[in-house]
């Protein structure tokens, strides 16, 4: 099995790819960027993908959603990690003038990096790994990462966590194949648009209603086609197959501008 993830190696992402592959010979293949796996896993059917889609303090990923709306991959599972990140260095005697880390993980450290390094410079790089590699390499005075990206990098922990508190990230597995595997508990996401009316959003979510369907995400998002006009992401509880889930969407395919099923799969939570 081959796993492409955002790296280097010691990302969150990597965590979450380490926790979908059972396989001790699974081959986990470092990507620069989100862009990147996608485009790997469009490539090759037989490689899957690991991408972060939302965090609990700072939400959506938003290159994760685009690439979602426009290319044809399937999420066959999420996995739900606690995100605890660290401030690390090489040596700790040294003044800090420069942090780097993930944007998502300089926002998701806002208050504490105001609080202790106001007119520190933040700079924002590919992955929270790829800062640690960065500060081993002396490019940057500090970096905020995991435990064990510091450790990878061979760096000291300054403080830590420094997060916000209840910090978590989802991840999909991208696959090119659906694959509608059971577990205990059950989502699946679609996206769709409504046509240009009054209460047309409000139609659409009745559905969900008269279906009894719990929906634990809507979001909406620029369909890039013009000023004004959205996709809504949605993810519900339950699987395609339940008979409940299966005539809520197709009601919802017929009423919608646009359609498209995600996928249905389990989710693997810490
Ligand atoms: O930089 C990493 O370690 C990642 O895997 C990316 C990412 C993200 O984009 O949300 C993943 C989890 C954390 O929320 C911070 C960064």
């Amino acid at each position: 099995m081959k796993v492409a993830y955002l790296g280097p190696v010691g990302s969150y992402s990597y965590e979450a790819a380490k926790k979908f592959v059972k396989d001790e010979n699974a081959e986990l293949v470092p990507c620069d960027t989100i862009d990147d796996v996608f485009e790997i896993v469009l490539e090759d059917e037989k490689i899957y993908g690991v991408v972060p889609v939302e965090n609990s303090i700072e939400g959506s990923v938003s290159t994760t959603l685009d690439n979602l709306l426009k290319e044809d991959v399937y999420i066959i599972k999420e996995i739900v990690l606690k995100v605890e990140h660290y401030l690390c260095c090489k040596e700790p005697s040294k003044k800090i003038n420069s942090i780097a880390s993930h944007p998502q993980a300089l926002s998701q450290c806002h208050d504490y990096l105001r609080k202790h390094y106001k007119n520190v410079q933040l700079i924002q790089v590919n992955s929270t790994s790829y800062a640690a590699k960065m500060c081993k390499e002396d490019k940057v005075d500090a970096a905020i990462c995991s435990l064990f990206a510091a450790q990878q990098n061979s760096l000291k922990i300054i403080d830590g966590p420094i997060n916000h508190d209840n910090n978590y990230t989802r991840f999909f597995v991208l696959s090119k194949n659906p694959s509608f595997e059971r577990g205990e508990r059950n989502k699946t996401s679609i996206i769709f648009s409504t046509y240009d009316r009054p209460g047309s959003l409000y139609k659409i979510l009745a559905i969900f209603n008269l279906y009894d369907l719990n929906l634990t995400k809507i979001e909406s998002r620029p369909a890039k086609t013009g000023l004004g006009e959205y996709v809504f992401f949605v993810d519900i509880d339950g699987f395609v197959e339940e008979d409940d889930v299966s005539d809520a969407l197709k009601v919802i395919k017929r009423k919608s501008s646009f359609y498209k099923l995600l996928g249905s799969y389990s989710v693997i939570k810490e």
